[in-house]
């Protein structure tokens, strides 16, 4: 898949993975929308990337993957300023375990169901589009239970069957679309920071435990990984692990 025509739109990506992931597909070719629901890191890596990537292929739209609406106006916004969008990144996340926990859900798997279907609807040939790649971003701890973010687990568990259930269905295999879940592990982000620190999640000790066996990774190389999903266009379905302990690895629900 060539990125020189492609555009996407990537949810958080004014920091961590989701800006590492706008990065590399601009050093790539492609045009990028990033949306993010903070204004001011948006702006600042929106004045970045088009200092070093030039003005006229990136874009920065405020946006809250909670609302459908701010979707629809991303991919508007896209189509106005770069061109019709192909590459859908569902990438915004948080962790809050505690009180906050619903935020995790409304975020995670709301914001992903509903980025993915606004990208459907948007790519799908039967629909009127020209076909295109879905990424969702869920983690290792989607997989591999631990005692740190029950809620946080679950709502990556849940992005993982969602994109499963959905990169079977022909309705969107046979008109153009695929979808692609990353796992990441540990990777160094606000996230990581966070959970350091410990506040938000249960068994801090073991968080740290956890984070010193499996070691962090440099965004860069979970931004590696991403690429292969969205230019391997025989990638559909398919759930690519990477961490700094393991390396980079396909995994099968099977
Ligand atoms: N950092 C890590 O070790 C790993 C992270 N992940 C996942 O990768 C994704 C990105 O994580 P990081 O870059 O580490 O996090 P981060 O906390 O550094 O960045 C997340 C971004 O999402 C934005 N965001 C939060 N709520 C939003 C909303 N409602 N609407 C729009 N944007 C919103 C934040 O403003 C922030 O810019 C998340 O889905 C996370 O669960 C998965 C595995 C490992
Ligand atoms: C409560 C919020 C929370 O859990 C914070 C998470 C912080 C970072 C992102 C998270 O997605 C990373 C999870 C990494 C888990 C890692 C490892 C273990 O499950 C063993 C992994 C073994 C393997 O590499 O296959």
């Amino acid at each position: 898949m060539s990125l020189a025509q492609s555009v996407a739109v990537i949810t958080g990506a004014g920091q961590g993975l989701g800006r590492a992931f706008a990065e590399i597909l601009l050093k790539n070719g492609a045009k990028v929308l990033l949306t993010d629901i903070n204004e001011t890191v948006g702006q600042k890596t929106l004045s970045e990337l088009a200092a070093s990537h030039g003005q006229d292929k990136v874009a920065f739209l405020k946006s809250d993957v909670t609302k459908e609406t701010d979707f629809q106006s991303a991919f508007s916004t896209a189509k106005s300023k770069l061109g019709a969008v192909n590459i859908m990144v569902n990438n915004a996340g948080t962790g809050n375990e505690k009180d906050a926990w619903e935020s995790t859900i409304d975020i995670n798997v709301k914001g992903t169901i509903k980025g993915t279907k606004v990208a459907l609807d948007h790519f799908r040939k039967d629909k009127g589009g020209n076909g295109g790649v879905i990424i969702n971003v869920a983690s290792i701890a989607g997989l591999n239970p631990n005692p740190c973010g029950p809620v946080y687990g679950a709502s990556k568990a849940a992005i993982i069957m969602f994109s499963q259930c959905w990169g079977m269905n022909t309705d969107a295999v046979s008109n153009g679309v695929r979808i692609n879940v990353l796992a990441p592990a540990f990777a160094e982000t606000e996230m990581v920071k966070a959970l350091r620190v410990g506040k938000e999640i249960h068994k801090p000790e073991i968080a740290t435990q956890m984070l010193d066996q499996v070691g962090v990774l440099p965004v860069e190389k979970v931004a590696e990984a991403f690429l292969e999903l969205v230019t391997d266009t025989s990638k559909n379905n398919a759930i690519l692990k990477v961490s700094a302990h393991m390396g980079k690895g396909y995994h099968s629900l099977k």
